[in-house]
């Protein structure tokens, strides 16, 4: 834990459900290996999760099970630990090695950037030489031009207790943002491959692992996956993690498949355990359980669930190894100053745990104050529209600081503009973007289809942050036209068999999944999350209330993200802009630049 990390609150708990072989999974951890600082059911850090492990394996070792650790990619973008060094990353590395994992894969955020994606190559692929595993992932040597498998395709590997014979691989969804210096082939080729087709087929094998930044649920990715190992081999036992959605969650393909998506931003440490495999070794003190089973925790990520999860308290927790991982990501911050206050919050600001639009909502601060605070310099009359994805998280009331940025928007892009857009059809672009009024998502793929995109690298989908982490049936919907699995605000929070009746005190994940309603380990208050526009925008130096006086032309600045739709959008309104017509807007500034310089003007520390 951190120094200035706040201490746990403690809370009823339930059980780690420890097996014949456990995993400990890691995903979407987007730089946050410090822990939360300002959330005490988070604060735990990167050396901690090393202690932790360290206990774990110790148990496995006395009780004839197995431990494995996997980390299913997006370690990168949303942290200052990351992104405030220059070069990103020069701390993290470093600090993330210090874990043994044995399955670990890239994520869609490794690859936006080529810098990202070859200190992958350089890195963490030599850091984790036993374990790094890209099976539709490749990269260009950066030495050489060409391109090779960023690591190996599959391993085969037998556990060191059990002797259990597994046979891993490690998928990326069928991304398509990713810098030109990778190429990420599409899943329904890479299984047609003979190396899969044949690793799928290897006699001798207990489980298939499948590893990947994917999500579980709606995949179309593991869904084939599942299929193709299940024409080959109809029985053999398949364990997945998933990643992506940033949500907790469980999904059984069937009583032989079964696999596990922990969450985002270092909250959770899943926990997944299977017992009844074929094992090459005896002496399993565990009990044994008829046939083959899973179970599955979503483990709060703090001291509190750690010490008990382990057997451990205060004084007999920590290893010297984590001991000194945590000292090294106090150290990294410190060099980076990122304590450093731009200001003070009045107040906290949701992304997705207050209702759009609302006082409490960030993304309402963002369009009534920032946007139009910062763009009303020239006088031009415009419109500013940014995709919500470019918030990542929320803000609390007190200091505002370097770290803050990071955490609240990471990106490197900037904005660009297009100069005298007729209004009739500026105006209209949020409207489209949204999926709003009478012009559908549907019409404008169709356009898109045609061919008349030039690059078309994200989905219209992709414009909105990932879903709030938590499971789609909980999350409150405010557009009825967009999702509708989403449960409404009447309902009352999830209730079902296996919750525990303990009278929850703190606020947090209420996961439901496959498996039911049981998987948080700590027992939680429900927390209600909002579903968000794809875009939000402000309109500058003009009343769009006033009819009469609407200006005839106006500039359309946008977030770079989102420029392949916004020409896409005003060509279907009937104007054409081409990328070469537009041009930065800003000096450059990208949105972290924008929200340090209002805090700093507007956002004073009262001392
Ligand atoms: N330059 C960028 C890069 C990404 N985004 C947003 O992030 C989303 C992807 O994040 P995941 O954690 O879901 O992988 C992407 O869809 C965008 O919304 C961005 O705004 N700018």
């Amino acid at each position: 834990e951190q120094p200035s990390a706040p201490a746990p609150i403690s809370a009823p708990l339930r059980e780690l459900p420890w097996g014949q072989l456990n995993f400990l999974h890691t995903t979407d951890t987007h730089g946050w290996h410090g822990g939360h600082l300002q959330e005490p059911q988070y604060s735990a850090d990167w050396g901690d999760y090393i202690s932790f492990a360290k206990h774990l394996h110790k148990r496995a070792d006395e009780d004839g099970s197995d431990l494995l650790l996997i980390d299913t990619g997006d370690r990168v973008e949303g942290n200052g630990l990351y992104d405030a060094s220059n070069p990103k990353g020069k701390y993290t590395f470093d600090i993330f090695k210090h874990q043994n994992i044995d399955v670990i894969t890239s994520g869609n955020h490794e690859l936006y950037l080529s810098n990202s994606s070859n200190n992958e190559y350089y890195n963490t692929v030599p850091n984790f030489k036993q374990s790094y595993i890209a099976s539709n992932l490749d990269i260009q040597n950066p030495k050489t031009g060409e391109l090779e498998p960023l690591a190996p395709r599959y391993r085969k590997f037998t556990t060191k207790n059990q002797g259990i014979r597994i046979i891993s691989f490690g998928f990326l969804f069928n991304f398509h943002g990713n810098a030109n210096n990778t190429v990420v082939q599409p899943v329904q080729e890479t299984v047609k491959e003979q190396w899969f087709q044949d690793a799928i087929r290897i006699k001798d094998v207990d489980l298939f692992l499948v590893a990947g930044h994917v999500p579980v649920r709606n995949s179309e990715e593991y869904d084939l996956i599942y299929k193709a190992i299940r024409n080959a081999r109809w029985d053999t036992p398949i364990v997945f993690f998933g990643g992506h959605t940033h949500i907790r969650d469980y999904r059984k393909w069937e009583k032989a498949a079964q696999g596990i998506e922990s969450g985002r931003y270092m909250e959770t440490l899943g926990f997944l355990s299977m017992s009844g495999l074929n094992s090459e070794k005896k002496g399993l003190v565990v009990p044994e359980k008829s046939g083959l089973s899973y179970q599955r925790l979503y483990i709060d990520n703090n001291l509190h669930s750690l010490h008990h999860h382990s057997g451990t308290n205060a004084t007999t927790f920590s290893t010297d190894v984590g001991k000194n991982v945590s000292q090294a990501i106090y150290q990294a911050r410190n060099n980076l100053n990122l304590d450093h206050a731009f200001g003070c919050a009045p107040t906290d600001y949701w992304l997705s745990r207050a209702p759009y639009p609302s006082d409490q909502s960030l993304l309402s601060w963002l369009e009534k104050s920032v946007l139009p605070d910062t763009f009303s310099g020239g006088k031009t009359p415009s419109i500013v529209i940014t995709n919500t994805g470019a918030m990542r998280f929320d803000i609390f009331k007190g200091p505002f600081t370097i770290d803050s940025t990071f955490l609240v928007s990471p990106f490197t892009s900037g904005f660009r503009k297009a100069v005298n857009v007729p209004y009739k059809a500026a105006s209209q672009v949020l409207q489209l973007l949204n999926n709003e009024g009478p012009i559908l998502l549907e019409d404008l793929l169709a356009l898109k289809e045609q061919g008349l995109d030039t690059m078309g690298t994200h989905r219209l989908d992709d414009l909105a942050p990932p879903l709030p982490p938590v499971n789609l049936a909980t999350l409150i919907d405010q557009s009825p036209t967009k999702h509708a699995l989403f449960r409404s605000e009447q309902q009352s929070p999830i209730e079902g068999p296996g919750v525990v009746s303990d009278k929850p005190n703190i606020p947090g994940y209420t996961t439901v999944d496959d498996m039911g309603s049981d998987g948080d380990d700590t027992i939680h208050e429900r927390i209600k999350f909002y579903d968000v526009p794809n875009c939000v925008g402000a309109s500058v130096n003009f009343d769009p209330a006033d009819k009469t006086g609407a200006p005839e032309k106006i500039d359309l600045v946008y977030n770079e993200f989102v420029q392949d739709w916004v020409l896409l959008a005003l060509r279907f309104l009937g104007v054409k802009y081409e990328k070469e017509d537009t041009r930065s807007a800003l000096d450059g500034k990208t949105m972290t630049d924008v929200i340090s310089d209002w805090v700093g003007e507007h956002w004073k520390c009262e001392n």
